[in-house]
């Protein structure tokens, strides 16, 4: 079944505008939204939940419009902003008391599960929790209401390598049901490298390539090759750099043609992005 279905949203911005974002994600699987600095990310995000209004477009969760079905839905789904702080001053369980009366199918058994799980003392007060707390916090909440959809913007940032594996480790095993479906936005592909079966990737508001992950990275190949020979490929190269052994470059697999001249080989996600991001030749 996919689970959230993104189709053909538009929405503009005085300097940006999402441009027919479309992807698609199947149930019990993670999806990583990549894309650099002020790529769109969290204006999809905010669109697929209705927290700001798109020019047009449709989001539909479970086979569902969200438009039409939006109070439901969101029984549904639970999210979580990296970042954004809350009611700091109160006490966990002063939070929980307020956020459960807006959940019809709240789970007191799970939510003590994952309280216990994730280390959680309920006595503490909101800005007293490590980041990486607050986002375990913002999912045992999202666990507890049944949530079958996880939309995470940047659940990852600012966490230390330890926190992240173990918040990636997370995200791993509450997939594992084939229940649960996860779409995290980062900028740190290292994450996804470890953690995403698919991969969704916006530049400048529209998306660029969305699969699962190996197909995702099969579709480009890194050349390298002689500035000599350069000519012969520019065209067809997404972008380039040259230094003082030769170029570099990214392409789509379909528009290479194997040759002696050049070397390949598969990139990885951080090399799409940079090479997206370069409009012009830089030397290195
Ligand atoms: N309410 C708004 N009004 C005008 N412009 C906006 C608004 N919200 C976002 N933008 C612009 O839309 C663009 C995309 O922003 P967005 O926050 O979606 O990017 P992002 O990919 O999440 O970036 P980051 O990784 O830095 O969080 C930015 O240029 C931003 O300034």
């Amino acid at each position: 079944m996919i689970m959230l279905d993104v189709k053909n949203l538009n929405k503009k911005f005085p300097h940006f505008q999402l441009s027919d974002v479309s992807f698609q994600l199947p149930q019990g699987y993670i999806m990583g939204f990549i894309g650099l600095n002020g790529a769109g990310k969290t204006t999809t995000i905010k669109s697929i939940l209705n927290l700001i209004s798109v020019d047009s477009g449709e989001i539909r969760i479970m086979g569902k419009s969200m438009n039409e079905h939006e109070v439901e839905l969101k029984q549904t789904v639970g999210y979580a902003f990296g970042n954004v702080d809350f009611y700091t001053r109160s006490k966990i369980k002063t939070l929980t008391n307020v956020f459960k009366t807006f959940y019809d199918n709240w789970n007191e058994e799970s939510y003590r599960h994952y309280i216990q799980k994730f280390k959680l003392i309920e006595d503490k007060k909101i800005a007293e929790l490590s980041t990486g707390m607050k986002v375990k916090y913002s999912l045992v909440l999202a666990l507890s209401h049944g949530a079958k959809l996880l939309i995470l913007d940047e659940p990852t940032s600012g966490l230390d390598p330890a926190a992240r594996d173990d918040l990636l480790d997370v995200f791993r095993e509450l997939v594992q049901g084939g229940e649960i479906s996860i779409l995290f936005s980062t900028h740190i592909t290292s994450d996804l490298e470890k953690c995403a079966d698919y991969i969704t990737y916006i530049h400048d508001g529209r998306i660029i390539n969305s699969a699962e992950k190996e197909d995702f990275v099969d579709r480009y190949r890194l050349i390298n090759g002689r500035v000599e020979d350069l000519d012969h490929i520019k065209d067809r190269l997404i972008s380039y750099k040259v230094n003082s052994f030769g170029f570099t470059g990214l392409i789509l697999t379909e528009n290479f043609t194997p040759s002696a001249a050049f070397k390949t080989a598969i990139p990885n996600l951080e090399e799409i992005m940079i090479y997206y991001s370069k409009k012009e030749a830089a030397h290195v």
